[in-house]
């Protein structure tokens, strides 16, 4: 099963770039791992992005309403949605400034929340692929997460 992840803007942030960098190399050696960059702007424009380029997938939004699970939980979900058999690819959508629509809310497959707190877009995605690196390491048996 792939994963896609989609963000608005390329991270402009230092620590940003040095953290995607780093995390996407990581998760090279675990598996298919596809990030894409769509144009930055307003909420309405940049779901209707995400929807869009998110066509036929397994749709995950990242917002901070959404399910809070345990690194576990994302690895058993993510593993039961690999069981399937009928899901191509999951991506996952990284809203703009001011979050996703409702239509979009409505229209994903789930939510999930990486923090009760509101977290910078590109630190969200940092979070976001630390987690899918954690997730890979830890199908494996690695001693990464502990
Ligand atoms: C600056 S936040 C948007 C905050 C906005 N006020 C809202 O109501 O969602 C930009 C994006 O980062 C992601 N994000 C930020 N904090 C998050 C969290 N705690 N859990 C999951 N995703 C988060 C979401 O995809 C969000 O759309």
């Amino acid at each position: 099963m792939r994963i896609r992840i989609i963000v608005a803007g390329k991270p402009a942030l230092a620590y940003a770039k040095a953290g995607v960098a780093e995390y996407l190399k990581r998760l090279g050696r675990y598996g298919n791992y596809e990030l894409v960059h769509i144009k930055a702007g307003d909420s309405e424009s940049v779901s209707a992005t995400l929807l869009e380029r998110s066509e036929g997938d397994y749709r995950i939004a990242l917002d901070e309403r959404g399910t809070a699970l345990e690194t576990a939980s994302w690895e058993s979900r993510l593993t039961s949605l690999e069981m399937r058999g009928d899901i191509k690819r999951v991506s996952f959508l990284i809203g703009a400034s001011d979050g996703h629509t409702e239509e979009l809310r409505k229209a994903a497959d789930d939510l999930w929340q990486l923090s009760s707190l509101t977290l910078q877009h590109e630190l969200a995605l940092v979070v976001l692929l630390e987690q899918l690196y954690r997730v890979a390491t830890l199908k494996r048996g690695e001693p990464y997460h502990r």
